[in-house]
């Protein structure tokens, strides 16, 4: 008997063959159904090899049910969702899958700029309930994007590839970041400024930082109240960088004018929570990453990984 691997959600057999022909591939039988936290911790017990989703809690609990496990392969950049401390203590190593997703990423990330600041889902939305009259001098009129200031809180692979679309709309370009990005600031002009003065100067602000303790709460009733009335925040980092309660309330006291949200603190979001309501709020479930050609790199890239720790202990994309 090979070594046993587990794979969290149904995967197509096309991406799995490759492990199935060296290793005993077990899968989760659903694919849109997130493994009930009791039956994971049991198909860990003699799993060697794990690919997990960002819905799973890869923690110290299931370290401990897991004794025999070498890899666990995350199928998302962010890995949050993983104690990065416990699997160094359980010596597992974790693989995530930068890279093969910024692109798409970034294209999701504009087009919900896009969409939130043109009210295009509003707009659809009108034509197909048959509320259209006639054309009319400010119907549905959004805020113009060309040449207006984006602030980017996170400039790292993401963000990057946002600002390049950015520039194409002729906008000027702030960031805030851990490090100053050269590359940003030589080939696409971006502006290295603070936190408070990216919040306070932008007319876009986009979040595309990791979730950290120190990135957990970032946007807050602060700083919303610090930015201009007409702004527009968008996350499509993850959901708990931002207080919802405080973004809800800034969005109905027009302390801001609209949200466009990819993310959320709880997934799925409810579809009776007050954010949802609002007309100026653009929601999407989490689906960044989501074309069908990024989705089979991740997958291919987690299989690859998994089998490199295998073989030779050199995964592609390890977590440092
Ligand atoms: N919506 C989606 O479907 C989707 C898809 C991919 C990634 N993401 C999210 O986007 C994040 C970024 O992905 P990436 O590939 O660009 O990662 P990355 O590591 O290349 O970039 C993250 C950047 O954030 C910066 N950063 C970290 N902590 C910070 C802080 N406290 N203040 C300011 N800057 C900080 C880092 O220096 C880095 O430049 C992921 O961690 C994930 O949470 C979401
Ligand atoms: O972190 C990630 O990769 C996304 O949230 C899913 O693609």
């Amino acid at each position: 008997m090979g070594k046993k691997l587990f794979i969290t959600r149904k995967l197509p057999n096309e991406v799995i063959e490759p492990l199935q022909a060296k290793y005993d591939v077990e899968m989760w039988d659903k694919e849109d159904v997130v493994i009930p936290r009791h039956v994971l911790l049991e198909k860990v017990k003699d799993a060697e090899g794990l690919m997990t989703m960002l819905s799973e809690k890869v923690d110290e609990e299931l370290f401990q049910h897991a004794p025999k496990l070498k890899v666990v392969a995350n199928m998302a950049v962010g890995y949050d969702n993983i104690d990065i401390q416990a699997a160094e203590r359980a010596n597992v190593i974790i693989t995530n899958t930068p890279d093969v997703l910024t692109e798409s990423t970034a294209d999701l990330t504009f087009s919900l700029l896009l969409a939130t600041a043109r009210r295009m889902i509003e707009a659809a939305e009108y034509v197909k309930n048959n509320q259209w009259k006639s054309w009319s001098p400010l119907l549905l009129a959004g805020h113009d994007v060309h040449r207006k200031t984006i602030g980017i809180v996170g400039m790292g692979s993401i963000g990057e590839v946002v600002a390049k679309r950015a520039k194409g709309f002729d906008m000027h370009i702030l960031y805030y970041n851990r490090s100053r990005k050269k590359r940003a600031e030589e080939e696409l002009h971006a502006q290295y400024v603070s936190f408070e003065e990216l919040v306070s100067q932008s007319d876009f602000i986009v979040c595309l930082t990791p979730l950290t303790t120190e990135t957990k709460n970032l946007f807050t009733k602060e700083v919303f109240q610090q930015m201009k009335p007409s702004a527009i925040f968008v996350n499509a980092s993850r959901g708990p960088v931002v207080n919802e309660d405080d973004l809800y309330s800034a969005l109905v006291e027009g302390e801001i004018a609209g949200a466009g949200l990819d993310v959320f603190s709880e997934e799925p979001i409810s579809g009776e929570h007050p954010l949802l309501q609002l007309k100026q709020v653009v929601a999407l479930p989490h689906i960044g990453s989501a074309t069908t050609e990024t989705r089979y790199k991740m997958m291919e890239l987690c299989v690859q990984n998994i089998d490199r720790v295998f073989s030779d202990g050199t995964p592609l994309t390890p977590v440092k």
